[in-house]
C-alpha cells in the first residue's frame, strides 16, 4: 500500500448550481476540497456584486457542518456589466474573478457577451484594478466545426483582446486541445489554465463509439487523443501556468439522457481518485500537488492551503456510486472506465 501525503486541494472551476442541486452536491467537493471558485451561470445569472453575495451565503448555508469550504465568487460578464460594481466586488475582497461566457457557447450562457467591444470598458478596470478574467473559451459561429471553436476563440479573440490590454490577467478554463496548451506555453505572463479530470481522461471516442455516450458529453467537447496527451503532459509537467478546475457541472440525469441532452459531467466525488491514478499512470505523482494545490494559489495570489490530504492506494478498487441522489434529482457520476484504487484517507 502506497500514500502520498499533499496539501489540501482547492477547485479552480466548479458549478454547485442553487436551492436543492447545491446542497445535494456541495458535500462532494467539501469533503476534500478548501476553496473552489464558483462559476456564476445560474439562472438567472449572478451578475452583480449583491448576487454574488447573495449566493455566497446560501452556499455557506449548505456546507455539511464539520466541513470547512470557502466559495470563490464570481461575475457573469454582461454586456451592461458596471465597471464601478466590479471594482467594488474585488476591493470588499467578495470577488475572486470575472466570467466571460460567449453568448451561446454553454449552458446558460445566453446572457452572456454578443460584442466584446461592449465589454471593454470592465474589462480595463479590471486590468486596472488587477481581477482576473475567466474565460469560456469557445466561439459560437456557427460556420466554425465545433471541435475547432477553441482554437478559433484563440485566434479571433483572446490574442487580440491580450495584445490590447496586456494587464489583464486571464484564465482559459478547461482547455481541451493542444492549440490551447501551445498558446499558454507562449504567454510570457498574465495568462493561465486550468484543466478538468476528465479531459485527462477521455478523447471524443468516449461520446460517440458504441453509440451515444451523454454522460461523457461537455463543454468544450473532449477531442483527438493527441489534445488529450497534451493535456496530461501539462497537468503533470509541474508547470504553474496549469491547474485543477473540475468544471464538476452536475445536470439531474432526465435532462442529460435525452434528445437535446445537456453538457456537463459531474467528477467532484471522485476527482481525486481519478487524478492520482492518472498522474500515477504518467510517473507524475510527485506533481500531483502543484496541479491541485499549489499552482491555482499562487496565480489567484492566494496562500496555498495549510491543511493536508492523504491519498491511499488500496488493494481493492475503491466502490463510488454510479448516481448521487439529490433533491432535484439524480446525477450520474463520472466512470472513468478503469478501477480506481486510489483514495482519500
Ligand atoms: N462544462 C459543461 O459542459 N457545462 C457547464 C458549463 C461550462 O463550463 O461550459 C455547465 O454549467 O453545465
Ligand atoms: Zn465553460
Ligand atoms: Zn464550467
Amino acid at each position: 500500500m502506497s500514500s502520498l501525503t499533499i496539501r489540501r486541494p482547492d477547485d479552480w472551476h466548479l458549478h454547485l448550481r442553487d436551492g436543492a442541486m447545491l446542497e445535494g452536491v456541495i458535500g462532494d467537493t467539501s469533503r476534500h476540497f478548501a476553496r473552489a471558485i464558483i462559476m456564476p451561470n445560474l439562472v438567472p445569472p449572478v451578475v452583480t456584486t449583491e448576487d454574488a453575495r447573495a449566493y455566497r451565503e446560501r452556499i455557506l448555508k449548505a456546507v455539511p457542518s464539520g466541513d470547512r469550504f470557502e466559495p470563490l465568487m464570481t461575475l457573469y460578464l454582461t454586456e451592461h456589466t458596471n465597471p464601478n460594481d466590479v471594482e467594488e466586488g474585488k476591493r470588499s475582497g467578495l470577488i475572486t474573478a470575472v466570467k466571460l461566457y460567449p453568448a451561446g457557447a454553454t449552458t446558460n450562457s445566453h446572457g452572456g457577451v454578443r460584442d466584446m467591444e461592449k465589454a471593454m470598458p470592465v474589462l480595463e478596470r479590471m486590468a486596472k484594478v488587477g481581477l482576473p478574467l475567466c474565460v469560456h473559451g469557445e466561439v459560437t459561429t456557427p460556420e466554425v466545426d465545433i471541435f475547432d471553436r477553441e482554437k478559433v476563440f484563440i485566434d479571433t479573440v483572446l490574442d487580440p483582446l491580450r495584445r490590447r490590454l496586456p494587464e489583464l490577467k486571464v484564465t482559459m478554463e478547461h482547455v481541451t486541445t493542444e492549440d490551447g496548451i501551445q498558446y499558454i506555453r507562449s504567454a510570457e505572463r498574465n495568462l493561465a489554465g486550468s484543466i478538468t479530470t476528465h479531459h485527462l481522461i477521455i478523447n471524443r471516442n468516449d461520446i460517440l463509439v458504441g453509440g451515444i455516450q451523454p454522460h461523457y458529453y461537455c463543454l468544450p467537447v473532449a477531442k483527438r487523443e493527441n489534445h488529450r496527451q497534451a493535456l496530461r503532459k501539462a497537468a503533470v509537467s509541474g508547470d504553474a501556468r496549469f491547474f485543477l478546475g473540475t468544471d464538476s457541472a452536475p445536470h439531474v440525469d432526465p435532462l442529460k439522457e435525452c434528445a437535446c441532452g445537456c453538457a456537463g459531467i459531474y467528477t467532484s466525488i471522485n476527482t481525486m481518485s481519478c487524478l492520482a491514478h492518472v498522474f500515477e499512470q504518467e510517473n507524475a505523482l510527485n506533481k500531483l500537488e502543484a496541479f491541485t494545490s499549489l499552482n491555482g494559489p499562487a496565480w489567484y495570489g492566494l496562500p496555498a492551503n495549510e491543511e493536508t490530504i492523504t491519498l491511499v492506494k488500496r488493494e481493492a478498487p475503491v466502490e463510488f456510486p454510479v448516481k448521487i441522489f439529490t433533491g432535484a434529482g439524480p446525477v450520474t457520476v463520472f466512470d472513468p472506465k478503469f478501477p480506481l484504487h486510489w483514495d482519500v484517507a
